[in-house]
């Protein structure tokens, strides 16, 4: 069985508060991309064959243990892992390979295992991937609510700087917390192609750590892209493109100092 693993990008994330037990309370808007990981994963007798980075501390790897653990062992699985996303770029890949591989180990072996909570466990990102498409979260990302956006060209960009998620979200300040988004206005202002009025609370922390974030974003403005916004804790940005034609040039020209990729976000899921 082989699955996209889809990368998301972030419409919008608004840090509203610290929380008691150190994560913090977040309003977003996820929105998965049309392209991302590759995950096959196929049943063998018993235990788990893993081809991919990192062995067992992998998300995937992980995820495949807990699922198996919860449902009594009833078989095993290889998972071969194809990386397309770059690591640690706020894409949320690790987070996607995981929630992949809880999909096909609940088909393979269906189990009465609560997938949101095991989700969960494996991070605050893993959750949005078992549904995908386009969702309101709050909470640390686990409260989710499906939105819909018709199919709208976006261009992916990372410049190559791995910015751990931990280390951003140790970087915030009180001055960093903003109110919730405008998630209506948002929507409205992406279906009609207009600049949407969001925001990415975790900006301000990895501009602090790395300065050089800022030409960045400046830069993908400068290319006439839309909506530019570091995706999660970064250091991918995306922004819009006027349409594929544009997405193109666009990427061709980034390709040349980073990752870059177009695709779209939006549709599938019950688009208007
Ligand atoms: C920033 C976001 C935005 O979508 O995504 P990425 O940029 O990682 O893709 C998420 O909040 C990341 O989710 P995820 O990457 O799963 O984070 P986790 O592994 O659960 O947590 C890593 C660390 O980030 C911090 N963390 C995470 C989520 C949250 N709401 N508050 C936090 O303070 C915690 O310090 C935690 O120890
Ligand atoms: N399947 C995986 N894909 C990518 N990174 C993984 C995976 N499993 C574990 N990791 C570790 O998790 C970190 C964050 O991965 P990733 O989800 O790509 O970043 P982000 O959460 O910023 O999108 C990586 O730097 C890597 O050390």
């Amino acid at each position: 069985m082989e699955r996209l693993a889809p990368g998301k990008v972030n419409l919008g994330l608004s840090l509203l508060g610290r929380r008691k037990d150190g994560y913090h309370e977040l309003h977003t808007l996820f929105a998965a991309l049309s392209f991302g990981d590759r995950v096959v994963v196929e049943p063998i007798p018993e235990g788990i064959a893993f081809q991919g980075r990192y062995g067992r501390r992998n998300l995937a790897y992980r995820a495949a243990e807990a699922y198996l653990e919860r449902a009594g062992w009833p078989g095993g699985v290889r998972i071969v892992l194809e990386k397309e996303l770059p690591e640690g770029a706020g894409l949320g890949g690790g987070s996607s390979d995981a929630a992949q591989v809880l999909l096909a180990l609940k088909a393979l072996y269906p189990a009465e295992v609560d997938l949101m909570a095991l989700a969960l466990s494996l991070g605050a990102d893993v959750p949005f991937f078992l549904m995908g498409g386009v969702a309101e979260a709050r909470g640390v990302g686990e409260r989710l609510e499906p939105k819909a956006l018709p199919p709208l060209p976006v261009v992916v960009y990372g410049p190559g700087l791995r910015l751990p998620t931990p280390l951003v979200y140790r970087e915030v300040k009180p001055h960093d917390f903003a109110p919730e988004l405008p998630v209506e206005a948002i929507l409205e202002a992406l279906a009609q192609g207009e600049e949407p009025p969001y925001w990415n609370s975790l900006e301000g922390p990895a501009f602090r750590l790395h300065p050089e974030l800022r030409e960045v974003k400046a830069r993908l403005k400068a290319l006439g892209l839309y909506g530019v916004l570091m995706s999660g804790s970064g250091s991918a940005f995306f922004g819009f493109a006027r349409d594929l034609e544009h997405a193109k040039e666009v990427v061709a020209l980034l390709r040349r100092t980073g990752y870059a990729r177009y695709g779209t976000i939006g549709g599938a899921h019950g688009a208007p």
